[in-house]
Parts: C-alpha cells; structure tokens; sequence
C-alpha cells in the first residue's frame, strides 16, 4: 500500500540554525500518527515543509505520492489545523466556516454537520474573539474535516485542553481513524500521545524513533515517556535546584 505521507532525508536550516537535518519517515494509511519532541525540536518546521509552508534546505516530503503544492484536489484531501492558517476574529464560528466552506466549494450543510461534529453547534453564532482556547482548537478541527479529507496534519491540537477536552480529543481522532483517515499531529503531551496514536516518529532535529507505540514501549512494559528521554537525551539546560 503507498504510504500517506514520505519524509526522505528532510533539511531545514535557517542561518547557522538547523531546524531539521536529514530526517526520514513514512506515514501509512488508516494510522494515527504523533511526531513527537520538545520545543524547538522542529516539529512544526517539518510539517510547513510537507505542506510546502517552507522550502527544504534539502530532501523532499511527499503526500500521496506528491509534493503538496502539486497534489491535485490538495485542499479536499488533505485537512490542516495549524497557526497561521487561522481564522479572522471578528468571524462568528459559523460565518468562518462559511467562507472556507465556500471556497471549497461546499454547502453550508456540511458546515452544520462538521459543527455538529465537534460539539461548536451551540456556540457558532459567536464571534471568534471570544472563543476560549478549547473552542478554538474545537474550531481549527471543524475547518481542518469540512471538505471531508483523507489526511488532517494537526500541529499541537491538545495545546491548552483540559482533561475533559483532551478526552474529547483521543476519542474523536480514533473515530477519524476508524473511518479510514489518517492523522499526522504534533504534540509534547507524551502519556496522551501514548494513549491515542498507533504509531511515533520522535524527533530532536534528527529522527530518533520512527515505528509502533507498541515497538517503543515494548508492548506497555516501558513507559513512552522513558523511551522517549532515553532517545532525545537530557534536556539542554536542567533548572537549577540550588
Ligand atoms: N522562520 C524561522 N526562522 C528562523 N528560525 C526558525 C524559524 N522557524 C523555526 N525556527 C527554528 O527552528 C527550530 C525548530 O523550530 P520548530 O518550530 O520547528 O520546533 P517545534 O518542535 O515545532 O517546537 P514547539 O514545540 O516549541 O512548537 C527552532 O530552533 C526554531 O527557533
């Protein structure tokens, strides 16, 4: 089967800074997959460059067998959650969608029916402004599913929930992937990583774990997140405690 997505020898640099070097990794269909690593580690450099937001340094990052840029029907297969794909803030929730929805070409039911979708239908009459940041993750998700995509790239999409919403979150991307969608996202939440995706790629500018949770925490005996400071190493600057 092709895979979803193909990362092979990924490089960003920005001046003397190497945001991202050398890194490869595939993304297979119907999978549930969190890159993983601290701040800075260039997680969401490395998802620009697949969506063609930032031009590699070197290699190349395809999705379904092309660069973004020349993927046809990108903007329907292909669902994104990301700063600075944002909304306008004086949007109500529902005139937002609208216009994304018209771009897409679609009818505002299916507006109605992502909003449904991710609990916002009581709250869409609201002006973006004054969405809590819940909302405003909920939000970003309805905009990222309104064309019905194969593949959402969610970068940090448990940023600012609390628990009931990163509930909320684990079970509504396991639905996405039981009808068959894949799901790239970005996160630093380690124990919710574990819980919700199938498979890791962790990095720290170079790749240091590309597979299954279960490959990584040894089928649960070890935790994700030991595995994870095992292969990223100790922290650049520990607080002091002097
Ligand atoms: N446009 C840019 N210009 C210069 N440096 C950049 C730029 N974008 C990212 N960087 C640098 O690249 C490195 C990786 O950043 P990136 O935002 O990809 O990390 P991240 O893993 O997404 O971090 P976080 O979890 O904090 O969002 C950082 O050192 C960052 O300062």
């Amino acid at each position: 089967m092709t895979d979803v997505v193909d990362i092979e020898g990924l490089t960003k640099r920005y001046g003397e800074v190497t945001a991202v070097e050398d890194v490869s990794f595939q993304v297979r269909p119907g999978r549930v997959v969190g890159l993983l690593g601290r701040n800075g580690a260039g997680k969401t450099t490395t998802l620009r460059m697949l969506l063609g937001l930032a031009r590699p340094t070197a290699g190349r990052a395809t999705v379904f067998g092309h660069p973004y840029a020349q993927l046809p029907r990108a903007a329907h297969r292909v669902g994104v959650g990301m700063d600075g794909i944002g909304p306008s803030n004086a949007a109500t929730g529902r005139g937002d969608l609208n216009i994304w929805a018209r771009t897409l070409g679609l009818g505002r039911s299916r507006v109605e029916q992502v909003l449904e979708r991710v609990g916002l239908a009581d709250d869409a009459h609201r002006k973006l402004r004054g969405f809590s940041t819940g909302m405003r993750q909920r939000h970003a998700l309805a905009t990222a599913l309104l064309a019905d995509p194969e593949l959402l790239i969610l970068d940090e999409p448990a940023n600012g929930l609390d628990p009931d919403g990163i509930r909320w979150l684990r079970q509504f991307l396991r639905s996405l992937a039981d009808e068959g969608r894949t799901v790239l996202l970005s996160s630093h939440l380690l124990a919710e990583v574990e819980q919700t995706a199938d498979d890791i790629v962790i990095l720290q500018r170079t790749l240091r774990y590309s597979g299954t949770v279960a490959d990584l925490t040894r089928n649960g005996t070890v935790s994700l997140e030991s595995s994870f400071f095992e292969l990223v190493g100790p922290a650049a600057k520990e607080p002091s405690h002097a």
